[in-house]
């Protein structure tokens, strides 16, 4: 696991040492695990609470999963950062992507994702065009994801799915006699990110563990989710000061690598004859020039993910050939190879006859596994000559899985930093640039012409519509 606090950079080191601990997030620090083991911490029931907060110009509801009292009452932060973590008032954020609710979202939902500087990266000159180029593929992508939000009922499922996890996670964390509030916030939909960090800094949270539900880092990811909250936290005065720790990563951690196997051992049970099926893991792609240009290291931690649950798998026994492939690629650019349709047709044609699809950088399920892996890939593999098909469900609330988690939470708590921010402190950059009348004008007028271009390019057009 790779935790960091909130003030240092964004990039995660690969962790040498396999399951191991890196350095940062050892129990060496001077705030002992030993605390939140104590007996005196009280088991109070919890309380779910839906708080209706304002978010762009729209109310909604957040839930948050809580104790109905706080571990220590309300520090001030000087007095937190000199107490010791039994003392704390602990909130964990879940950090998530986020869905569309209902079919009339689909399209801002997409407007969101695509107006991130971490999805599509647009050169410095050019990035005052985002909004519009954000707009333009989303009104073109729309009708392609409407389809299959359709398809799988009508929403993403991400919501009430993540709530899930976090109740389970503070219930495990309970368990382990650790009081903590648990936040939900969402990068691209409800509830907000924002939102969350709102109710963070209402409820006098003193130290906070950031927990992105992405096993492996990407820009795109957990980076564009904690860009937004180095922001969030370095406007605010207060927030500026709680420790916080991030956990970048935790692909490695034996708990997840465990239950991973056990998904995947369960379900070659249920092919006629276990030991000749392919296990075909299935990830989400990123664009190769993150990899390349940008130093994403999310497809070697993603080799490195598979790997480990190979050698469990090996370890039980289980020797069944795999392959990794990459799926959902979106617009005209190149993304990590091999692509997933194209590997499927291939095993057809090479005579494999029975295939088990692990999504593996997700740990819901989502529009990704319910549509287009469950629909898309196993009607093309079926085409493709593969007779005998199965899909391993995602981890969701697999007891070992949120275990797992909350003993990351636990591991990470001690090595919380306050956020210090020296230079620039109180402003940010949407700030500075919001207060440039002429130069909005201009993003505006030179967003709309480029927009305009670009419907007129039919290429662009099925190339953001079609994929
Ligand atoms: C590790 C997981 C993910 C990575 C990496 C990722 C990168 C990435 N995604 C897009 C574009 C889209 N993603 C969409 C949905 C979506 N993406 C992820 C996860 C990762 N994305 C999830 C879990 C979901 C599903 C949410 C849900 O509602 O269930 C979509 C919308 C759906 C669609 O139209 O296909 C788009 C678009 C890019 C461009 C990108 C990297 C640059
Ligand atoms: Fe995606």
């Amino acid at each position: 696991m790779e935790a960091t606090a909130l003030s240092s950079g964004l990039r995660p080191l690969p962790n040498p040492n396999g399951y191991r601990l890196p350095r940062s997030c050892s129990l060496r620090k001077s705030l002992p695990l030993a605390r939140f083991h104590s007996k005196e911490t009280p088991f109070e029931p919890k309380v779910s609470l839906a708080i209706t907060t304002h978010h762009r110009g729209l109310s909604f509801k957040t839930n948050v999963f809580e104790q109905a009292h706080p571990v220590a009452g309300d520090l001030s932060y000087d007095d937190a950062n000199r107490s010791n973590v039994a003392e704390d008032k602990i909130g964990v954020l879940l950090l998530n992507l986020g869905g569309p609710e209902t079919l009339n979202d689909v399209q801002p939902f997409l407007y969101n994702l695509f107006a991130d500087p971490d999805i599509i990266r647009l050169p410095r000159p050019f990035q005052f065009l985002q909004g519009a180029i954000a707009k333009f593929i989303s009104v073109v992508r729309a009708p392609k994801s409407k389809e299959g939000y359709a398809a799988i009922g009508g929403g993403s499922p991400l919501r009430k799915i993540t709530d899930e996890q976090a109740d389970a996670i503070r219930m495990a964390l309970q368990t382990k006699n650790v009081s903590a509030t648990v936040y939900v916030g969402m990068r691209y939909w409800f509830p907000f990110t924002e939102e969350a960090v709102q109710q963070i800094k209402k409820d006098k949270i003193t130290r906070l563990v950031v927990l992105p539900l992405y096993p492996q880092y990407s820009i795109s990811t957990t980076g564009s989710s904690v860009r937004v909250l180095q922001d969030l936290f370095r406007k605010d005065p207060y927030l500026a000061r709680v420790p916080v720790a991030i956990i970048q990563s935790w692909y490695q951690r034996r708990g997840y690598v465990n239950s991973m196997a056990d998904l995947i051992e369960k379900e070659l049970q249920t092919f006629s004859d276990p030991k000749e099926v392919m296990v075909f893991f299935s990830a989400h792609g990123v664009p190769v020039s993150y990899v390349e240009n940008s130093g994403d290291p999310y497809q070697k931690q993603m080799e490195e993910c598979i790997d480990l649950i190979m050698e469990e798998l090996k370890s039980r026994g289980v020797q069944n050939n795999h392959i990794l492939a990459y799926q959902s690629r979106v617009g005209p650019v190149q993304w990590l190879k091999p692509y997933t349709d194209e590997v499927l047709v291939d095993l057809g044609k090479n005579g494999v006859k029975s295939l088990l699809a692990v999504p593996v950088s997700f740990v819901s399920e989502h529009i990704e596994t319910l549509e287009e892996i469950d629909m898309e890939y196993r009607e093309l593999a079926l085409e493709s000559g593969i007779e005998n098909w199965g899909r391993v469900p995602a981890l969701g609330l697999t007891p070992s899985f949120i275990t797992d988690l909350a003993d990351a939470v636990i591991e990470s708590l001690p090595s919380a930093e306050a956020m210090v921010h020296p230079s620039g402190a109180g402003v940010s950059e949407d700030d500075r640039e919001s207060s440039d009348a002429f130069g909005y004008i201009m993003k505006m007028f030179f967003g709309s012409v480029l927009a305009f271009l670009l419907l007129l390019s039919p290429k662009m057009f099925h190339a953001f519509r079609n994929l």
